[in-house]
């Protein structure tokens, strides 16, 4: 694992910049784009199964809901800062603006390691953390959903946390919950089916067919597992794949489908027969065609970047890249599909769950997965397109789209004297 820190903030402004400086934005747009409108820290005690009391904290960030209610998922880790998830935040309002759906952006973490805590203390921390930011929550204002090493049965204890205080059900408070409380088909796919179609279009532009692209993934949850099966079913070689517990590669192609098996009866990749046992930072920088990172931010950094052999690096995870990785993967020729659009199939799909609970009318799979291939389509032939253009990379010309949409749903509401 790549150990330099780096803040995600600083990632995410420095990104900010340059589209400012390249739309010419005032310097009174800048400083309304460029800082949360809303951070909100909590620390808030939690029952342990041995009778302990502990307090945690956690956050929830608003970057800017000029284009709609904020929207963004929800992280337990040790990890989480207020400076990651800030960044998470301003990350969540150019990916709604990129793909055109009318939200503004936030996310939420709560510092916690739930690998070490039971059912019980997770749904005990989970309904604290949702009490203390109902402040902020709710169908009109802050809609949250799920992230790293949260799950649909954390949303359902939330939205029932929050529904508890309102007296009545809220399912649009929240997305990614479970079908039977008022989730969508195809949420839990998702994230996984926009990486999906960002890549197949990756692979037209350059020229790729599936059948002769081999694909290495870090992370195998939600995005990264779901992502593995869905380019492997596709026809795609996936020959390394990892978790938490370190990498497996085999240039030959691992079974998706049986290491899927083996993650979910051993608990993770450790073990897999028949694969070659490697770092999550030689998973990196292997052979192959696609690289995925579906864990971290800051994963491919000034350290490793040059070092990165892959044709296409698709960021499924939020910051995977540092802004001077950026740079090297750029002058490498390496086609880098930004997260701002690479990973808006999560969100997407979120834009639906809303929808269809607000109506409190369903829509079908089929219908959910052709109109999230249609935005996503769409999205990412109007990024290329802007790129293009403007001569830039795909990072940039996504910039580009979202910040000039929410600057100018910005000038349009007014800056109130
Ligand atoms: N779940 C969603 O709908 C969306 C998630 N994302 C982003 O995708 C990324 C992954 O999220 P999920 O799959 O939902 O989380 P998850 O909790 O389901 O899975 C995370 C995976 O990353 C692995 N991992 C954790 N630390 C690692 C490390 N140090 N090195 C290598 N692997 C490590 C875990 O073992 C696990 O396999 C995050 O950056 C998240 O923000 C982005 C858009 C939507
Ligand atoms: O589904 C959502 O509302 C947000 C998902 C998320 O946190 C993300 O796209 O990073």
């Amino acid at each position: 694992m790549v150990v330099d820190f780096v803040s995600p903030y600083a990632v995410a402004v420095a990104q900010f910049d340059e589209a400012a400086d390249r739309l010419g934005l005032s310097q009174a747009m800048r400083t309304i784009l460029r800082a949360p409108k809303r951070e909100l820290s909590v620390n808030f005690p939690v029952r342990l199964d041995n009778g302990d009391v502990q307090v945690f904290t956690g956050y929830r960030v608003q970057h800017n809901i000029n284009r709609g209610p904020a929207k963004g998922g929800i992280r337990f880790s040790p990890q989480v800062s207020l400076d990651e998830v800030r960044a998470l935040a301003m990350w969540m309002t150019w990916k709604c603006a990129v793909v055109n759906i009318p939200f503004g952006g936030a996310k939420g973490g709560v510092i916690c390691d739930p690998h070490q805590m039971s059912r019980g203390e997770i749904e005990r921390l989970s309904r604290r953390y949702a009490t203390e930011i109902s402040i902020l929550m709710g169908p009109n204002s802050d809609i949250p959903a799920p992230d790293m090493n949260t799950n649909p049965q954390i949303m359902a204890w939330m939205m029932d946390t929050y529904s508890m205080h309102q007296g009545y059900s809220v399912p649009a408070a929240i997305t990614g919950k479970p079908l039977a409380i008022g989730g969508s088909e195809g949420r839990l796919e998702a994230t996984a089916r926009g990486v999906l179609v960002v890549t197949k279009a990756a692979m037209r532009h350059l020229g790729m067919v599936p059948e002769q692209s081999s694909v290495v993934i870090q992370g195998f949850g939600n995005v990264g597992g779901i992502s593995a099966r869905l380019l492997h079913e596709l026809g795609c070689k996936v020959i390394g794949l990892s978790d938490v517990s370190g990498g497996v590669y085999n240039p030959h192609g691992i079974d998706v489908p049986t290491a899927m098996r083996f993650s979910r009866e051993h608990g993770n990749l450790r073990g897999l027969p028949g694969v070659e046992p490697v770092s999550n930072a030689e998973l990196l920088e292997l052979p192959c065609d696609i690289l995925i990172p579906a864990a971290l931010e800051n994963q491919i950094t000034g350290a490793n970047a040059a070092r990165v052999q892959a044709r296409v690096v698709i960021e499924a995870a939020n910051g995977p890249t540092t802004t001077e990785a950026d740079h090297i993967l750029n002058e490498n020729g390496v086609l880098v599909i930004p997260d701002i659009l690479a990973n808006a199939g999560g969100v997407t799909v979120s834009y639906f769950e809303w929808v269809q609970d607000l109506q409190h009318f369903f829509w079908s799979e089929a219908e959910i997965n052709q109109r999230l291939d249609a935005i996503m389509s769409r999205s990412f032939e109007a990024v290329l397109q802007k790129s293009q253009e403007q001569e830039t990379n795909l990072r940039m010309g996504a910039y580009l789209l979202a910040v000039s949409r929410v600057a100018e749903a910005t000038e349009l509401r007014g800056i109130y004297p």
